[in-house]
């Protein structure tokens, strides 16, 4: 049986006083695009500081591709690509510089990393831009970068932490086709963080995630027809409305 590209079991952390996950458990299905929808403080950007070990793990275990994050830490982040939620692209560089900086860190060789940054910014449509500033870039560009860049070391796994925020309508379009396309291309299975339930479709697996607390998995279909739901947007408002009834 392939293990699943990320196991979450009884996740929880606490800043100070405040609880941001409470015992959150779920599994990413390997070669999936999975939806991890929750509102501003759900404790999203939390887990992800988690999952890539930002912070320290302190209650639970996390497991990327059958890899305990905790015991294999290097094998398990070997596995695993990142986009976080803020920028991390030095503005003032390359593209091209910023992607050897990062093969560097993954100790990737500069044949290997020239060859792959080609690759890659053909991919995302930007093969003509190696050599520009990223500060010139538009936002929806920058994005592109980043998740290119994240491709590098060839992970299995890739985490979005709200990546379409502050893009218009059209760059939000290009980053999802984009995104969904690298599970049929590179075989990639795909966490993608969000608020908005418009970049949902029928046949995503969501997890709502709802003031620390696990409130749903399943196909958005499949919760939208539990909850009753015209869709996935109404059923996400059932589910974290029915965490407030007594
Ligand atoms: N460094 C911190 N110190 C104290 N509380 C924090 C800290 N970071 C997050 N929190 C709190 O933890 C909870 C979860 O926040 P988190 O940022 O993980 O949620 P989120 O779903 O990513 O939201 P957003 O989309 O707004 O970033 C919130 O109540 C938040 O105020």
């Amino acid at each position: 049986m392939t293990a699943p590209a990320l196991e979450a079991r009884g996740v929880s952390h606490s800043y100070g006083a405040r609880k941001a996950l409470d015992d959150v458990s779920f599994s990413v299905a390997s070669g999936a695009f999975s939806v991890l929808l929750g509102l501003n403080g759900a404790g999203k950007s939390t887990l992800f500081s988690l999952v890539t070990r930002l912070f320290a793990l302190r209650r639970g275990s996390l497991a990327v591709l059958g890899c305990d994050l905790q015991r294999e830490p290097r094998k398990a982040l070997a596995q695993l690509g990142v986009v976080f939620q803020s920028r991390t692209l030095d503005l003032d560089l390359s593209v091209a510089q910023n992607f050897f900086y990062h093969a560097a860190l993954h100790g990737i060789g500069k044949a290997q990393a020239d060859a792959r940054t080609a690759e890659l910014l053909a991919a995302v449509q930007l093969g003509d831009r190696a050599n520009d500033k990223v500060r010139n870039l538009s936002g929806g560009q920058m994005r592109r970068v980043e998740i290119a860049r994240a491709l590098l070391h060839r992970p299995r796994l890739l985490v979005l932490d709200e990546p379409t925020v502050g893009l218009d309508i059209g760059a939000r379009a290009d980053i999802l086709t984009l995104v969904r396309g690298l599970i049929a291309s590179e075989g990639m299975s795909v966490l993608w963080a969000t608020h908005l339930t418009d970049e949902v479709v029928e046949t995503d697996e969501v997890i709502v995630l709802h003031k620390g607390k696990v409130r749903a998995t399943g196909l958005a279909r499949d919760l939208s027809r539990q909850t009753g739901a015209a869709d996935i947007k109404q059923a996400f408002m059932r589910l974290i409305e029915a965490e407030a009834q007594p």
